[in-house]
C-alpha cells in the first residue's frame, strides 16, 4: 500500500509536521506530490497538500485513514515549491501550510470547477476519450471522473493532448467567446448545398463559401465580414448542420490596450559593463546575486531588458518583481512592448480571475517572463534563468503577515535552486543590501551617470521655519510657488510630492523645528490620539501632549500632516488656471484609475500631478522639468530606527523623476528640519556619503545591518494578560539565548491597542545566535500548545521592516 505524507490546512496545531494518509487504489496512479487533496482529519474533511509518497509508515494500520478526495491530478505546485516551503517555514517561524497557500493564487483556495481542454486534433486521444471532444474543446472534468476515466485523462495531460483549467466559480469566471466550426465533411457541405433551393441565394453562397474553409473556426463577426451574409443567413446554415457554435475560452486581458513594440536601445558603455558581467553569470550557470545601483534614469530598466532578452535565448524563463505601488502600467508596458505576449503580469489590482489567468499562463508555460508585485516570486516556472527585483529597497517586499517572508531571500533561494542570477536594482540600495555589496556577498554594477548622459536635476531646500517668520502660513514656499507659475508659463509640467509616510503621528514645533522625542532613546515619540499623550514604544516611555515648544516655549506646536485634498484646495486658489490630477488612495480606488491619471498626464492634460508615495517612482515623463516636494519631515520622525534611510530613499526618488529628457529639471524640498543629514545628502543626491553617515548611526545605536532585528509580538483583550505573556516570552528567551543577544522589554507596540487587542512587544538585538531558531520554535510550541487557549496571539517577525 502507498502512503501519502500530507501537510494539513489547520495553521492552529501545535506540531507543524505532515500527517500520513494511505492512498485509495483508484487513486494510486493518478497522486503526485504537489497535488491538493481532501483528507480526514478530527471529524470533518479538510484541505491538504500531498509533500511526499512512501511505502511505510509508522502509523498502526487501524489508526491510518485513506485520503477522501483527490483535488488535483495533476500537482499545483513543484517540487521546488515544496522544497522552498520546508526552508520558508524554519526561516520565518509560521506554519508549512500557510507557506503553501502563500505560493498559489487565491483561486486556487476558492471554490471551483475544472473543466478539460482539447488541445489537439481528436483524433490523437485515446478512444475512450474521443467522444468527449467530438462536439466541444472544453468538457467537464466531473464527466471523466464519473466514467471512470481518470488515468487515460491523466496519460492525455502527460502528454499535453488536454489541459485542465480550473474555473473559479465566484467573481473569476473563464471568460469565453463564441464561435463558429465550420463541419470539417466535405461531402456534408455539398450535400446541404445542394439541399438548398435556388431561392436561398445567400445561404447557398455562404455553404459554397464553407467549402474553400473546411473544419475551420472563426469568430461570427470574420464570417460576416468575408461574405457579407448577415446573421439570420449564418443561423440558418447551422442549423442545416453546416456548421456549429462552439465556446471557446480566452484569457481575460488584464492590458487595457496594446503597445507598441520598441527595439533594442544602443546601451551606454555603463550600461553595457553591467551586462556583461549579468550575462556571463547567465552563461556560466553561477547563482549570483548583483546590485546594480544607478542613478535615477541610469536605465536600469533597459539592462534588465536586455538580460532578459538573453534569458529567453537561453530557452529560460524570467522572474521580474516591482513593488506594488509602481506597478504602473507605465512599467509593465515596458516589458510587454519589448517581449509582447510572453509576459504575464501578476498584482493586486487584478481581479481573482485575472490573476488566476496569469498565473495559469506561468503554470502552463505559456509565458517567459513574469512582471508582478511580491507574491509572483513564487511564479512557478520550472526553468528560471534570471530573478530580477527592481527597487530592491522598498519595504513592501517583505510580508507583513505570516509567512513574513521577504521577497528578496526568496529570490536569492530560487536563484541557487535553478543556478540563475538574481539582479537587485536601485537607485538609492537598502543599507543591508549595500554593505553586503561592499563585503562582496553581492557583486555591485554601478550606473553613475544618466542615460542620455542629463545632469541630474539641481535640488534646493526650503526652510519652512523662514517661511514662517516671513509671514508665509501656507502650504506652499515663496520659492515654490514662484517656480511652480515659471512652470505653468512654460507649459513645463510639475510634479508635487506629499509625503504621507508618518501622518499625523509626531508633534512639531511649526517654529523652531523640535520635534518631541524620547527622553532615552533617539526617537521621536508617537502621538496617541485616545489619551492625548506622547510615548516612545521602544522603551515605553511617556509624558502628554506638550501645549509649548519645550526649546523655544511656542504655541505653534502641533500634530504634523496634511492631506492631498487640503493641497489641491489650496493649489487651485493660488493657481486658478493650474490643470491639477491627484493621485492617492481615494483617488485611485476604482479599478484602472492609476492608468487613466497617468495617461492624461503623459498625454500633457493637465500641469501638475499631486501624489503621495505613489508617484515617487518609476514616472518617466520628458515633459516634467519640475518636483516640489511639501514635506519632507514627515516621515524623518517616525519611530523607526529606518526612517532616515526611508526619507533619503524618498526624496532621491521623487526628484529623479525631474529632467529625464532634455530640458533640465529642478527640485525643491521644503523642510523643517533641513539641516538634518538624511535631507543634506538628498540634496547632493549622492548615495555613499549617505551611506556612511547612515552606517555610522546604525552602529552606534546596535541597528541592522550591524546586528540582526526580530521583534516578538503578544496580545489579549486583556491588558494584564497581554503584560504577563510579553514578560514569560522575554524571560524565556534571556534564560535561552546567549548574553550577545540583547533582549529588549516587554515594552507597548506602538499602536498599543490593535482591534481591541492590547499589544506587547520584545525586541531582540543579536549577531551570532546558533540557538536563535531552535529557541524561536521552541517558543512557538510553548505558544501553541499553552497560551493560544489562554486567547494569546503571539507572532515572531525575523528582520521587521518597521519597528
Ligand atoms: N542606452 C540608452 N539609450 C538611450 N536611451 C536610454 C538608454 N537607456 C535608457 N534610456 C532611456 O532613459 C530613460 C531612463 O531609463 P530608465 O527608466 O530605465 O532608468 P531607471 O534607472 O530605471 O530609472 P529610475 O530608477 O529613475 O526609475 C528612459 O526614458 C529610457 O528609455
Ligand atoms: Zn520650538
Ligand atoms: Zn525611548
Amino acid at each position: 500500500m502507498k502512503i501519502a505524507e500530507v501537510i494539513v490546512d489547520v495553521s492552529a496545531y501545535p506540531v507543524d509536521r505532515p500527517f500520513d494518509y494511505s492512498i485509495p487504489e483508484t487513486m494510486e496512479e493518478l497522486i503526485e506530490c504537489g497535488c491538493r487533496v481532501k483528507v480526514p482529519f478530527g471529524n470533518r474533511d479538510i484541505l491538504g497538500f500531498v509533500v511526499a509518497i512512501k511505502n511505510e509508515t509508522e502509523v498502526p494500520p487501524d489508526k491510518l485513514k485513506p485520503i477522501s478526495v483527490l483535488l488535483d491530478i495533476e500537482p499545483v505546485l513543484t517540487g521546488e515549491m515544496l522544497e522552498l516551503a520546508k526552508w520558508m517555514k524554519r526561516e520565518t517561524i509560521s506554519y508549512e501550510i500557510d507557506c503553501l497557500q502563500a505560493m498559489l493564487p487565491s483561486a486556487l483556495r476558492a471554490k471551483y470547477e475544472k473543466m478539460v481542454i482539447l488541445e489537439t486534433d481528436v483524433k490523437n486521444l485515446e478512444e475512450p476519450l474521443q467522444p468527449f471532444f467530438q462536439h466541444a474543446t472544453k468538457v467537464d472534468y466531473k464527466e471523466f471522473e464519473k466514467d471512470g476515466l481518470l488515468i487515460p485523462l491523466k496519460k492525455a495531460l502527460k502528454m499535453h493532448l488536454l489541459s485542465i483549467e480550473n474555473v473559479v466559480k465566484q467573481k473569476g469566471k473563464i471568460k469565453e467567446v463564441r464561435k463558429v466550426k465550420i463541419a470539417a465533411d466535405q461531402n456534408l457541405l455539398q450535400m446541404i448545398y445542394e439541399g438548398l433551393s435556388n431561392r436561398a441565394k445567400k445561404q447557398k453562397q455562404l455553404v459554397l463559401w464553407m467549402q474553400k474553409h473546411v473544419g475551420e473556426i472563426m469568430e461570427p463577426e470574420v464570417i460576416h465580414e468575408e461574405t457579407t451574409c448577415s446573421p439570420q443567413v449564418l443561423q440558418a446554415v447551422i442549423e442545416l448542420g453546416a456548421a456549429e457554435y462552439i465556446f471557446e475560452e480566452v484569457y481575460r486581458n488584464p492590458f487595457k490596450k496594446d503597445v507598441e513594440k520598441t527595439d533594442f536601445l544602443t546601451l551606454t558603455a555603463e550600461q553595457e559593463t553591467a551586462l556583461k558581467d549579468i550575462l556571463d553569470a547567465m552563461d556560466k550557470g553561477s547563482p549570483e546575486t548583483f546590485l546594480l545601483h544607478g542613478v535615477t534614469g541610469s536605465g536600469k530598466t533597459e539592462v534588465y531588458l536586455q538580460a532578459i532578452q538573453h534569458c529567453i535565448q537561453q530557452g529560460k524563463e524570467a522572474i521580474v518583481l516591482v513593488p506594488e505601488i509602481s506597478l504602473t502600467p507605465q512599467i509593465t508596458n515596458r516589458f510587454r512592448s519589448r517581449f509582447g505576449e510572453q509576459v504575464a503580469v501578476m498584482h493586486s489590482g487584478l481581479s481573482v480571475g485575472e490573476k488566476y489567468d496569469e498565473w495559469r499562463k506561468v503554470h502552463q508555460q505559456k509565458v517567459k517572463v513574469v512582471v508582478g508585485a511580491r507574491s509572483a516570486v513564487f511564479a512557478p516556472f520550472e526553468n528560471v534563468g534570471l530573478i530580477i527585483l527592481d527597487e530592491e529597497h522598498e519595504s513592501s517586499y517583505k510580508q507583513e503577515d505570516s509567512p513574513r517572508y521577504h521577497a528578496r531571500d526568496v529570490a536569492i533561494w530560487r536563484g541557487k535552486f535553478h543556478q540563475c542570477p538574481v539582479i537587485l536594482g536601485s537607485a538609492t540600495p537598502s543599507l543591508e543590501s549595500y554593505a553586503r555589496a561592499r563585503k562582496n556577498v553581492y557583486k555591485l554594477l554601478t550606473l553613475k551617470e544618466r542615460a542620455l548622459k542629463q545632469p541630474l536635476p539641481s535640488v534646493e531646500i526650503v526652510d519652512m521655519r523662514e517661511e514662517l517668520k516671513k509671514g508665509n502660513r501656507s502650504m506652499f514656499s515663496e520659492k515654490l510657488a514662484d517656480s511652480i507659475r515659471d512652470r505653468l508659463k512654460k507649459k513645463e509640467q510639475i510634479v508635487l510630492f506629499l509625503n504621507r509616510r508618518g501622518y499625523s503621528s509626531f508633534v512639531l514645533c511649526r517654529d523652531c523645528g523640535t520635534v518631541m522625542q524620547c527622553e532615552n532613546c533617539d526617537i521621536s515619540l508617537t502621538y496617541h490620539r485616545y489619551n492625548e499623550k506622547l510615548k516612545c514604544h521602544y522603551c515605553g516611555y511617556e509624558q502628554p501632549v506638550p501645549t509649548n515648544c519645550p526649546e523655544c516655549g511656542s504655541e505653534h506646536i502641533r500634530y504634523f500632516g496634511t492631506g492631498t485634498q487640503k493641497v489641491e484646495e489650496e493649489l487651485t486658489k493660488l493657481f486658478p488656471e493650474a490643470r491639477v490630477l491627484r493621485m492617492d488612495v481615494d483617488t485611485t480606488k476604482r479599478k484602472g484609475a492609476h492608468e487613466a491619471i497617468l495617461e492624461d498626464f503623459g498625454a500633457e492634460k493637465a500641469d501638475i500631478l499631486l501624489g503621495t508615495q505613489m508617484i515617487a517612482k518609476g514616472l518617466d515623463f520628458p515633459n516634467i522639468t519640475l518636483v516640489g516636494v511639501l514635506s519632507a519631515d514627515t516621515s524623518l520622525h517616525l519611530p523607526d530606527f529606518r526612517a532616515a534611510e526611508r526619507t533619503f530613499q524618498l526624496l532621491t526618488q521623487v526628484s529623479g523623476r525631474a529632467g529625464r529628457a532634455e530640458k533640465p529639471g529642478e527640485v525643491i524640498i521644503q523642510s523643517y528640519t533641513p539641516e538634518h543629514y538624511a535631507i543634506q545628502f538628498a540634496k547632493e543626491q549622492q548615495y555613499e556619503p549617505f551611506y556612511k553617515k547612515e552606517m555610522m548611526m546604525r552602529h552606534e545605536a546596535a541597528y541592522p545591518p550591524y546586528y540582526y532585528i526580530a521583534l516578538i509580538q503578544v496580545s489579549h483583550e486583556d491588558v494584564m494578560m497581554s503584560a504577563e505573556y510579553a514578560k514569560r516570552c522575554a524571560d524565556y528567551l534571556r534564560s535561552s539565548l546567549s548574553f550577545d543577544a540583547s533582549i529588549i522589554g516587554p515594552t507597548t507596540a506602538g499602536i498599543v491597542r490593535l482591534q481591541n487587542r492590547y499589544r506587547y512587544q520584545c525586541l531582540i538585538k543579536y549577531k551570532i545566535e546558533p540557538n536563535l531558531i531552535p529557541t524561536f520554535l521552541q517558543l512557538m510550541k510553548i505558544y501553541r500548545t499553552e497560551w493560544i487557549k489562554k486567547g494569546i496571539v503571539l507572532t515572531i517577525d525575523l528582520n521587521p521592516t518597521m519597528i
